[in-house]
């Protein structure tokens, strides 16, 4: 059902003129059946009437050919239509949810659903234009065989309403296990992302390796196998089940009904030849059943997770020239975080805090490790929405609806940046030869080069990489700059010129820079140092 819901969301109209083709479709099906009865049990009286006959089965066939063709490629221009508008959908759903949302879904569940969903859905949705033009030839057939004799019609709706009946059992028992092994396949990707990005770790541990591979690995794989084989046996008793409903209904028709009702030979044969000839769309719809179930978990689970992204979602208005706003102050004002507490920990809290800001300084926040520093980072970028407190930029209050404006006055690079190796969105006519300038103050012009705003590598050593994510933040030129222990992997001649050079450099541009550091030889060249403690603020206090 949901499935269908995609389809008619994706263009309602096309939908509908599929439909009415598929149906036109089966009508004519139905028809052709019902000449060829006619023809095999009565004859044809004369020439002329063979002539006519001829004609019209030469133009009843090609209705059917012309009629399925276009409902079949108006169905999968529409269903492959309905997959690009879940991708992006669902893109989008991500790109414009709250960070402290998508850090609680997790990584491995949001790719599973982005990847795997969508490709099951993908795979699947192909077979949704085959099956309706089947089901049209399945309702041309039973109309035709309504025509034939009611009572017949009625006994052989009321079996394939049972039969129907007790194949939906054993498909809603198989959905069952798919949606199990659907939950394993959550657990598999988080393994798969252990694999990736701990191989290392693994690499140079063979007892670690061996008990991530049997203990946790091994388990979520063989669980999922084991859901899985379950709902594909369940799937073939099904389909073996359909098939052998089928020919109970031909042999109750030939042999038990004529008992009790008095029906004329030339109806059961042509009930058998038409029952005969929905067979195969029966058999393949059948067939496809497996493949729309998973597809059907696959959607579920998709809209869930759309549903909790809508539920968290944040205005993404695009603003233009938002940067060259001018910024003179930042206050936080009895701002609060907390992170739900996971089992056996206590609930960490920062704030509240006080924090007022101003253009033009340099403020280094520092704290032990698990201060809160990177938490606080998040809060004063608007990544994180403060539990209690207010935000206000140049006296003016941050709220839902200005949150994506106010913004666009940080660049940031945090200790877990990511780094494009594109210049994207920063619509600047100068942008290769600034690059270029930046490259060379940053030692780097041997190693990268820019051609039309993008970088010629990123595989680079991890100061490097670090030292490329500093000058895209360069390029974005915002009037506050904020860095999370950015100098924490560089050699110490080019930590010193951070502190000494580029710190200073960004202030005599007027921009205020947020520095997190542990770097205490640096400190003095702060004009401000805020100490966190616990979540609190020890001291903010000007050098
Ligand atoms: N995504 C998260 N989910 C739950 N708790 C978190 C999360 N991120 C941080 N915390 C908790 O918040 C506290 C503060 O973390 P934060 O990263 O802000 O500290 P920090 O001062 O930046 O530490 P470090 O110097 O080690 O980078 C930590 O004790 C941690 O347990």
């Amino acid at each position: 059902m949901n499935l269908i819901w995609l389809l008619l969301r994706a263009s309602g109209v096309q939908v509908v003129i599929a439909v009415l083709t598929g149906l036109i479709s089966g009508a004519t099906t139905a028809r052709l059946i019902a000449l060829i009865n006619t023809t095999l049990t009565q004859g044809v009286s004369s020439n002329q009437a063979t002539a006519n006959s001829v004609w019209f089965f030469v133009a009843l066939a090609s209705i059917i050919l012309i009629s399925s063709i276009i409902s079949q490629v108006l169905l999968i221009k529409i269903s492959q239509n309905a997959v690009y508008r879940l991708r992006l959908q669902l893109s989008k759903g991500i790109l414009s949810s709250e960070l402290r949302h998508l850090e609680q879904l997790g990584t491995p569940r949001l790719l599973a659903t982005l990847t795997d969903d969508v490709a099951t859905l993908s795979n699947t949705v192909y077979a949704i234009p085959f099956i309706c033009v089947d089901i049209a030839v399945i309702g041309g057939c039973l109309i035709y065989l309504g025509f034939l004799s009611g009572a017949v019609f009625a006994c052989t709706i009321g079996f394939m309403m049972v039969a129907i009946g007790s194949i939906q059992l054993l498909i809603n028992r198989a959905g069952y296990f798919l949606n199990l092994a659907r939950e394993e396949q959550d657990r598999l990707f988080k393994h798969f992302n252990a694999i990736t990005h701990g191989i290392k770790e693994l690499k140079l541990h063979a007892s670690r390796r061996q008990e991530f591979f049997s203990q946790e690995l091994q388990k979520s794989a063989a669980s999922s196998r084991d859901q899985n084989t379950a709902a594909l046996f369940t799937f073939s008793i099904s389909t073996g089940w359909g098939n052998l409903l089928f020919f109970l209904l031909v042999g109750l028709l030939m042999f038990g009904l004529p008992r009790i009702l008095v029906i004329p030979s030339n109806i059961i044969s042509s009930y058998i030849l038409t029952l005969t000839y929905m067979m195969l769309p029966m058999q393949s719809i059948l067939d496809k059943l497996q493949a729309l179930s998973r597809a059907s978990v696959a959607l579920q689970k998709i809209e869930r997770m759309g549903l909790t992204l809508a539920g968290n979602k944040e205005s993404t208005k695009h603003f233009a020239n938002i940067t060259r706003n001018r910024f003179s102050t930042l206050q936080l004002e009895q701002v609060t975080h907390a992170y739900p507490s996971e089992q056996g920990d206590t609930r960490f809290t920062l704030g509240p805090v006080d924090i007022n800001l101003q253009a033009g300084e340099i403020i280094f926040i520092v704290g032990g490790n698990g201060s809160g520093k990177s938490t606080l980072a998040k809060l004063i970028t608007g990544l994180y929405i403060p539990e209690s407190g207010s935000v206000k930029i140049n006296g003016n209050f941050v709220n839902d609806d200005n949150r994506e404006i106010y913004r666009q006055y940080f660049s940031v690079v945090f200790s877990d940046y990511f780094l494009f190796d594109s210049f994207l969105g920063m619509g600047n006519p100068n942008l290769d030869v600034q690059a270029r300038e930046y490259l060379q103050q940053l030692n780097l012009e041997r190693k990268v080069r820019i051609e039309n705003g993008k970088l010629s590598t990123t595989q680079l050593s991890q100061g490097q990489r670090k030292r490329l994510a500093l000058l895209t933040a360069y390029l974005e030129d915002r009037p506050i700059y904020l860095f999370d222990e950015w100098a924490s992997d560089q050699d110490p001649t080019f930590r010193d010129i951070f502190y000494r050079q580029i710190l200073q450099n960004l202030k005599q541009r007027n921009k205020t820079v947020l520095v997190i550091s542990h770097d205490d030889r640096y400190f003095n060249l702060a004009d401000r140092i805020i100490k966190l403690d616990y979540g609190k603020i020890e001291f903010d206090r000007r050098n």
